[in-house]
């Protein structure tokens, strides 16, 4: 594998729910690379499929048909515990919500220790402090989520999600719960991390997210319609 290979890969892939005997088309064929070290915004109208992507790419779903590719990996016929490692290692997930990112008892040092630790980094591992800078977090490193703003707490989150780094950061709405003032402080933290080489990818209602991405993908019916950028 080269890094100039894209960190994920999606080609034509399907996937259906199956709800009181009826399939409801969730994907009808989606191709898809995230570059290493880039900022994707997911845009579409609701229902158009981005959580349903979203999911495969951060393996804890999987495609009924098609190819999904992270890190060289195509995932589609891994076993259980093969994808909860992948998953361990390769990728970093962000929910809409900050509360459910963190453990209220965790100041924001522990929370970026233990994603080190996750990730098999060693202790006192250099890539902590340099994640607190990164994240204009650094003053506020001894502090408990109750003690920061929704924005700070996203902040944590993602530094807890991005040390390794891993291959694919996924971020499902990652300011839909943020105030205005926030967002922007989220936005830059995801753009600085892209130095590091993770691929991001953020599905987003918000135009604030799409202009500070490097590339907007957008899907409508379960398709990707601007192809792949
Ligand atoms: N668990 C489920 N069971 C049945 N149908 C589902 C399920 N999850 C999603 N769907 C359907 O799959 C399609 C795609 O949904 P998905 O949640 O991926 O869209 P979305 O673009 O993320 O929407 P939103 O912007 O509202 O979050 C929709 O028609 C939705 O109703």
């Amino acid at each position: 594998m080269t890094s100039a290979e894209p960190a994920v890969t999606c080609r034509d892939v399907v996937r259906s729910y199956h709800l009181e005997g009826r399939d409801v088309p969730a994907l009808r064929g989606v191709d898809l690379d995230l570059p290493r070290g880039s900022f994707t915004a997911l845009m579409g109208p609701s229902g158009s499929g981005k959580s349903t992507l979203l999911r495969l790419l951060a393996c804890v779903d999987r495609a009924d048909t098609g190819s999904v590719t992270v890190d060289g990996t195509d995932v589609t016929p891994l076993s259980r515990r093969a994808r909860v490692r992948l998953r361990r290692e390769r990728i970093g997930f962000l929910f809409q919500s900050p509360a459910d990112n963190l453990l209220e008892y965790l100041t924001v040092r522990q929370h970026l220790e233990l994603g080190a630790r996750l990730r098999g980094r060693p202790a006192g591992d250099p890539q902590i402090e340099e994640m607190l800078d990164r994240l204009g977090m650094a003053d506020r490193a001894g502090h408990l989520p109750k003690q920061l703003s929704g924005g700070e707490q996203q902040r944590t989150a993602i530094g807890f999600a991005a040390l390794g780094p891993p291959a694919v950061l996924v971020a499902d709405e990652p300011t839909g719960q943020l105030d205005h003032g926030t967002v922007d402080s989220v936005l830059a933290a995801f753009a600085a991390l892209t130095e590091t080489g993770v691929a991001i990818v953020a599905a987003t209602h918000d135009p604030a997210v799409a202009r500070r991405a490097d590339r907007v993908i957008r899907m409508r019916d379960g398709r990707v319609v601007n192809g792949v950028s």
